[in-house]
């Protein structure tokens, strides 16, 4: 429990001292509670770590200092991701302040575009294991797996993924466990997420992708995928065992497969909190993004017209957020606002021809075919003549598809044409944004899935270039989420949550920055995003906690101080029958204490 508040008790242990139970060099070995060469004599003497540890006593900021010297002497981005993922491994709360002091420079080496590589690399540079591994073959192991966690109030964050559509890499299979870390860590670092109180999962159902069948090393189950009942059943077992051993944890489903991603999530949403972040992430993010450069434009969300190329999982999220904000701004029905948006996939424009290959989430899309006869609709080039859209996304997966010409297109046609390429990581984004900057006299308003750096326009002003990526929001929603308890994640909370976001953009007040707000200030914009949800939360009457303070001060006040900060606390020495009662367990991977 938080000491010292001035609001109780509260759920998330951010502040005061610790309870430990461990001593020596088990202490040493237990990232959580390490705290290395920084560990005061007192302590030194009372957890048995005298001559363990080398004499000097050194700061935190000693230590990173130290930590940052050794990060850049790894030459490789993935060289300097395997080097932090040691670091967690090591000392937490370093690995944290460490990111923390230089959050852009290593935003992408912990998470996109790096873990990507990581990803792809898993089983071949595999140590240490690090969170859930639950088996499709082995389904009466999952909750005995769940149950190594610690106890039922012990979670208030799990992250899941079967592996099947990691960013744009595709089948990654059981080294999906690393998204599942990664997202955790972005709750940690931009919400202050308490990270002994998050699971990350992966859900082995074997994999489809042939160099991972075919690598003696691959450490997955090696078999093809396995779809259909025994699949469905395999993810309702491990829901329901979450909920039962977990029942307020929040479940966040990260890069599942197109057939399976948005049925799954429609599935659970009536019934829990639960978030999928490709769809609703990206969705707010993106419409987020679409509001603050409206701001720019003068244009009102009413009267776009908006192309969608590669309408999977985030493309039908994002034409889902577009048109209810569309339907609610104009007063129109879904159905009129769904005709101001165009999808196009594989086969070209979504044709209500094409219904019994689309899936249910493509569906409401389809055009009637009439109106694209005599239309080379397969080709970008083609369609962008036809729409002349205002807003063009890419969420393919296919680089370099918005070509010169398709740019230039649209830009005869709108004043200043929104491009967002967003298909990760950065090798697989639809345009560069410089190019996009230069093809358009730089008229256009951009904001990419992975980060870039600023562009230099001709008078030799900079242009950043925003980040849109989910993880400007899903931290912020996730933690709104936790504290209040919600008891279900609702349409009403993630446009509320996206408006949040939307009105901390840089580029309302200088149209020169960026359409989103940067990585380094995403903790205060969490603070707002999650201030929006559990306003909305109590709104709706689903607020499980029911201490939350109504006036907007205090609530900030309340966020803040349950958000987990990367600092050493003082250790309280105590028996383990005592810590039992809090600890997650020694055999857990996160150590054993907790306050
Ligand atoms: N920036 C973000 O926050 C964010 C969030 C989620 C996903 N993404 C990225 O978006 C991309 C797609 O992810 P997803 O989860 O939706 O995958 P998905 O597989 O569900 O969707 C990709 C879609 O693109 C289509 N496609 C493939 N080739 C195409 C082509 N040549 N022309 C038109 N369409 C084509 C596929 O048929 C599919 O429908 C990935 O690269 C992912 O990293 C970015
Ligand atoms: O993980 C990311 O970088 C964003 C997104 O969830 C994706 O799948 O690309
Ligand atoms: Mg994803």
């Amino acid at each position: 429990m938080a000491k010292n508040s001035k609001f109780g008790h509260l759920p998330l242990s951010t502040s005061g001292p610790q309870d430990c139970a461990l001593t020596g060099s088990s202490l040493l070995q237990t990232p959580y509670l390490n705290k290395g060469s920084a560990f005061p004599q007192e302590e030194r003497e009372e957890f048995g770590l005298t001559g363990l540890l080398p004499s000097r006593v050194n700061t935190i900021e000693e230590q990173v200092k130290r930590a940052y010297v050794q990060y850049n002497a790894r030459r490789t981005p993935l060289g300097k991701n395997i080097f932090m993922t040691s670091m967690k491994e090591q000392n937490e709360t370093l690995y944290y302040r460490l990111i923390q002091d230089h959050l852009k420079e290593m935003f992408p080496i912990i998470y996109t575009p790096t873990e990507g590589e990581a990803i792809q690399d898993y089983s071949r540079s595999f140590r240490k294991p690090e969170g859930c591994f639950l088996t499709i073959s082995d389904p009466d192991g999952i909750e005995p797996a769940l149950d190594k966690w610690g106890p039922s109030d012990d979670i208030d964050i799990i992250v899941c993924s079967d592996g099947e559509q990691i960013l744009g890499i595709g089948d990654q299979g059981v080294g999906g466990i690393l998204i599942s870390i990664a997202k955790l860590v972005i709750y940690t670092l931009c919400a202050g997420i308490h990270p002994s109180r998050t699971l990350p999962v992966v859900l082995d159902v074997g994999t489809d992708n042939p160099d991972l069948l075919n690598d003696d090393l691959y450490l997955g189950l090696q078999r093809p995928r396995i779809r259909g009942e025994e699949y469905d059943a395999f993810i309702d077992r491990f829901v329901r065992a979450c909920r039962k051993r977990y029942p307020k944890a929040y479940i966040h489903f990260e890069d599942f497969g197109l057939p399976n991603a948005r049925r799954i999530l429609d599935k659970y949403t009536p019934e829990m909190a639960c978030f999928n972040d490709d769809v609703q992430g990206t969705g707010c993010v993106t419409l987020a993004a679409i509001y603050a450069a409206l701001n720019i434009t003068k244009l009102n969300i009413k009267d776009l017209r908006v192309v969608i190329f590669g309408a999977g999982t985030a493309g039908t999220g994002i034409a889902d957020q577009v048109r209810d904000a569309i339907a609610v701004e104009s007063g129109k029905s879904k159905e009129e606002a769904t005709k101001q948006i165009c999808c196009v996939d594989k086969p070209g424009v979504l044709l209500e021809s094409m219904k019994d290959d689309l899936t249910p989430a493509q569906h409401p899309y389809a055009k009637p075919d009439k109106e694209w006869e005599g239309i080379n609709h397969k080709s970008l080039l083609d369609v962008v003549k036809q729409v002349k859209p205002h807003v063009l996304i890419g969420t393919s997966t296919k680089p370099k598809t918005f070509t010169k010409e398709v740019v230039q297109e649209m830009a005869k046609h709108v004043p200043r044409p929104l491009i967002f390429p967003l298909s990760n990581p950065t090798k697989l984004h639809e345009a560069d944004p410089k190019d996009l900057f230069d093809w358009t006299d730089g008229k256009v308003l951009t904001a990419t899935g992975s980060p870039f750096p600023p562009i230099e326009t001709k008078e030799g002003k900079k242009r950043e270039i925003a980040e849109c990526n989910n993880s400007t929001i899903f931290p912020g929603i996730g933690l709104g989420a936790v504290l209040s308890k919600a008891k279900l994640l609702t349409p009403e909370m993630l446009v509320t949550a996206t408006k949040a976001l939307a009105a901390q953009a840089p580029a309302l007040k200088d149209p020169d920055a960026g359409l989103l707000p940067d990585v380094q200030d995403v903790r205060e914009i969490s603070v707002n995003i999650a201030k929006a949800v559990i306003k909305q939360a109590v709104k709706e009457g689903l607020n499980q906690e029911k201490e939350i303070p109504s006036e907007d001060g205090e609530l900030e006040e309340w966020i803040r101080e349950q958000m987990w900060d990367p600092v050493y606390r003082p250790l309280t020495k105590v028996s383990r029958e005592e810590a039992s009662r809090v600890a997650k367990g020694e055999a857990g991977s996160k150590g054993s204490a907790k306050s």
